[in-house]
């Protein structure tokens, strides 16, 4: 791979990227990095975000052949100096071409939305590996997954990755033979400019409610909008959940460049919708079964465009929850539209399980424990819901924390959601905690309980021995939910990554103890 000061040069110039060069001379680079612990000899360097001069210092030491940022830096001197008015965006258009534009030899499905985003990336992704015989990759905050090898799969630092680290992995996964990639695209991709450039055969608009808002995220809703509709924007096929709210703002972004037949819209049957242009959805699903191991239910197409996907079936996931139906229906026609049969999803979706979405413990003598990643008030209070509807004579007991340092609404939006859903007990405790205290976060969340609606709280601030109080409080017929973590084997504490063994290892470790 290398890249060429001339065509670099002039994809920039195109762009209206280009503000200035200095010490210009004719150099081809043989590697890119925004990162000067990487830099290696003939290195084009990025300098982005929170910078500082002397990653630039230490760059050139290390033999980087010339830099691209929005200033000259006396550090960087006698380099030539590439100085642009949009450091993210030159990233991500000299990434592309310093990869050879691997995006051209992949179908690409990218996947946006407040919640759900990882479960339908994988109901996709194991629909798309049954009918391309394995050749699809997959992007998502759990795993990258560039090949079918062991040393093909790694853990995921960002939803979606630096633009160089995308097209890097990108082109890995073309060369290892894959055909088709899955993606999940968060707003903040959007919004630094990770993504620009990039179109996607497939976009799907899952759903939005007020989460990501605040320091180094969205300064408005508004904003956080307009970021996740950009996928609309950039995809030459849209699939939208027509019961997300907003939906007449994401229809007419998908509208903007894309023809109303290449719209794909789905709903569960008998929902109120309240479509812009008199639209109709295309595909309806209708729950024949929901427990708490599984749920079946019907797909079927009303439209003549999704008539001819020919998806119709009854389909069975092994991941519970009626909203997981939605991210499923989402899956098949995204995978359809990528030339998979309704029987290839049948055949995978009924297998899938996905780390820390749902997943479930059954005891002999205690509650059955889900732990479950819900973490703001939309997949709280939908878990709770769900989980509620299937114990009828059990009660539900929570386990959880917030965040700190960001997602403040999450606190207030627990609140709600375990008010809502009248639990019966809440033990509060730490969830990431950051820079601020857990025991003040939990008090701050206690303080939008409602004590009348929820039956009982309590405070341990130990997660491992909360976990385990909400086990002895539990009886064989009730359900205790770790909610919040999902399979995340760390706490973030200020500033560093503590191991933690899981929220799953810890309960199993503890039924084993006490059951045994
Ligand atoms: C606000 C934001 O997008 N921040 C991201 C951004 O930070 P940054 O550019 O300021 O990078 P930095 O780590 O502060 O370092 C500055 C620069 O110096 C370089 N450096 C650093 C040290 C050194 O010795 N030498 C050196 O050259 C770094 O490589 C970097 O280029 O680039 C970093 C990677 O280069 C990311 O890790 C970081 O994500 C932060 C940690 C983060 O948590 N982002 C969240 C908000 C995020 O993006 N989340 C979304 C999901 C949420 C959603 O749904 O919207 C996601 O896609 O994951
Ligand atoms: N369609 C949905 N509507 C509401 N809640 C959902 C939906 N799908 C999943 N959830 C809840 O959200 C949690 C996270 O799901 P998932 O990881 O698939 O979403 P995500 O969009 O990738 O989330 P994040 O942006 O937080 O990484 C699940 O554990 C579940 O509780």
């Amino acid at each position: 791979m290398e890249l060429h000061v001339t065509l670099a040069l002039t994809l920039l110039r195109e762009h209206h990227l280009l503000d200035h060069v200095s010490n210009l001379t004719d150099f081809t680079a043989t590697s890119v990095s925004y990162d000067s612990r990487t830099v290696k000899k003939g290195t084009l360097f990025f300098c982005k975000g929170n910078f500082k001069p002397a990653y630039l210092a230490s760059a050139k030491k290390q033999g980087a052949i010339a830099y691209v940022a929005e200033r000259e830096y006396p550090e960087g001197q006698g380099l030539p100096a590439i100085i642009v008015n949009d450091e993210q965006k030159a990233m991500a258009l000299l990434g592309a071409a310093f990869y050879g534009y691997p995006q051209n030899d992949l179908f690409i499905i990218g996947i946006t939305g407040t919640k759900g985003k990882t479960t339908t990336a994988y109901f996709a992704d194991n629909v798309l590996r049954q009918s391309t015989k394995q050749h699809s990759a997959l992007f998502s905050t759990q795993d990258r997954v560039l090949g079918n090898k062991p040393e093909d799969r790694f853990k995921s630092d960002l939803t979606t990755p630096e633009s160089l680290d995308l097209f890097h992995d990108m082109r890995a996964a073309v060369n290892n033979g894959m055909t088709h990639l899955i993606m999940e695209v968060s707003s903040q991709a959007f919004k630094k400019n990770r993504v620009y450039g990039l179109k996607y055969n497939v976009g799907i608009f899952l759903n939005i409610s007020p989460d990501h808002i605040g320091r180094n995220e969205h300064p408005t809703f508004a904003d956080y909008l307009h970021c996740k509709e950009q996928l609309m924007v950039n995809s030459r096929t849209c699939i939208i959940n027509a019961e997300s709210a907003h939906i007449t703002d994401i229809y007419y972004a998908a509208k903007a460049t894309t023809q109303p037949e290449n719209i794909y819209l789905f709903a569960r049957h008998g929902a109120d919708l309240s479509l812009p242009d008199n639209q109709t959805v295309d595909f309806e699903y209708r729950n024949d079964l929901e427990d708490l191991h599984e749920s079946e239910f019907e797909l079927k197409a009303v439209s003549d465009k999704g008539h001819q996907l020919h998806l119709d079936h009854r389909y069975l996931t092994s991941v519970p929850g009626d909203y997981n139906e939605g991210n499923a229906v989402a899956a098949i026609i995204a995978s359809g539209l990528a030339g998979a049969q309704a029987e290839d999803a049948v055949e995978t979706l009924d297998h899938v399980h996905i780390k820390g979405r749902m997943e479930m413990l059954k005891t002999k003598q205690h509650g059955t424990i889900y732990v479950d990643y819900a973490h703001n008030y939309a997949s709280l209070k939908r878990l709770l819901a769900f989980l509620k509807r299937q114990t009828d004579a059990g009660k539900v007991t929570v386990v959880l924390g917030a965040t700190g340092d960001k997602g403040i609404s999450r606190r207030p939006g627990f609140g709600k959601a375990l008010n809502e859903s009248q639990a019966d007990v809440v033990i509060l405790t730490t969830d990431d905690p950051g820079y601020e205290d857990p025991l003040k976060i939990a008090h701050e969340i206690d303080s939008y309980i409602d004590h009348d609606c929820v039956g009982e709280v309590q405070f341990e601030m130990d997660r491992q021995k909360a976990i385990q109080k909400a086990i002895d409080l539990s009886d064989n017929d009730d359900i205790v939910v770790l909610a919040g973590k999902g399979a995340d084997p760390y706490q973030k504490i200020k500033g560093v990554d503590t191991p933690y063994p899981t929220d799953m290892k810890v309960a199993k470790s503890y039924i084993n103890k006490i059951e045994n």
